[in-house]
């Protein structure tokens, strides 16, 4: 389903999205929610409108290129209507459909690979071992870039006390683990015996195995045993999509404040941002994302790192 979307330079997208949802509520479905975002839904498709200090994000979808440009029109018309006192610039993205987007472009993807601190002999070997036990499912394992960000945030927040959700074979845990100092403990959650008995491997192979508690079982249950207080420094989320908003409960009220919780493939390929893809991941992904934008209790950014990487800061 086509996307396009637009930030409008502005102090009042606020006032201008009360605006549009009231005078279009007359006409079509317009729904106001209660951290200020409004949806308007016409026959062709939707426009959904988020505040912010300094912008108005809008987002349209729509069966096709037509539709995405009717929806584009009538918006357009109105909030240039209601903009009385300044000249606002409305400009539209060309209509994209979420699972052909183009999230980081191969030449620059190539070249930052060649461009951050090298992964090591292990890890090239973990890349390679991982291909040959795990075929296609070998995507799943996070890039070289990904994994010396994870090692460097750790070292940044001054990381003792780490979990991962989701350890594969092994990767990220390394890269999290070498973050750690020589005392620090990472808990590291997963279901699979066969995956994570080649990090376990691994893990030997990189020093870091005495560093590493595995917990084999659905990592929610192991997240709820854990003691209620605040002394997680860092946490990774890289699991099953469904269950991110319930593990990032459980985290974020573990961190320290100043701990960070990461969370891995927040734009699911691009879908999370087109409305045709309703799976439960799907929905469980925009859920959290809109979620952790406005949580009071962390503060928060959206790399573009891979398939996209949320940083929530406890506050
Ligand atoms: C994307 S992979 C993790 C990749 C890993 N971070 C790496 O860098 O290699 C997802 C992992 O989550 C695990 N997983 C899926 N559902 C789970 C659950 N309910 N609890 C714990 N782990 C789960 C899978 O077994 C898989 O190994």
């Amino acid at each position: 389903m086509p996307v396009s979307t637009a930030h409008v330079a502005t102090s009042r997208s606020s006032r201008y999205i009360k605006q549009l949802i009231s005078h279009m509520g007359h006409k079509t479905t317009a729904e106001l929610s209660g951290d200020g975002r409004g949806t308007l839904t016409f026959a062709q498709g939707t426009c959904v409108l988020t505040p912010s200090g300094d912008h108005l994000g809008m987002i349209v979808t729509a069966g096709d290129a037509e539709g995405v440009a009717g929806v584009q029109d009538v918006v357009t018309r109105h909030l240039l209507r209601f903009a009385t006192q300044e000249s606002l610039v409305v400009d539209w993205t060309e209509p994209v459909s979420g699972s052909s987007l183009q999230l980081v472009d191969p030449v620059v993807g190539d070249y930052l690979l060649d461009h951050c601190t090298p992964a090591g002999d292990v890890l090239d070997e973990l890349v390679v071992k991982t291909r040959e036990a795990a075929g296609d499912a070998s995507g799943m394992q996070v890039s070289r870039d990904e994994g010396a960000l994870l090692t460097m945030l750790v070292r940044l927040v001054g990381a003792r006390h780490a979990i991962e959700v989701g350890v594969f074979t092994g990767y990220s845990s390394i890269c999290i683990a070498q973050g750690l100092p020589e005392d620090g403990r990472l808990l590291a959650c997963d279901v699979s015996d066969e995956w994570t008995s080649i990090a376990r491997d691994y893990w030997e192979r990189a020093g870091v195995a005495d560093r590493i508690d595995l917990k084999v079982g659905p990592a929610l249950e192991t997240l709820r045993a854990l003691p209620a207080e605040p002394y997680v420094d860092i946490a990774f989320i890289d699991a099953d999509k469904e269950n991110y908003p319930a593990y990032y409960e459980e985290i974020v009220q573990r961190l320290r404040p100043g701990g960070l919780v990461v969370l891995d493939n927040v734009f699911l390929g691009g879908r999370v941002m087109d409305p045709a893809y309703q799976e439960e991941r799907h929905l469980a992904m925009r859920r959290l994302n809109d979620l952790i934008a406005t949580d009071a209790r962390v503060d928060s950014v959206m790399l573009p790192v891979r398939d996209g990487v949320t940083l929530a800061r406890r506050r």
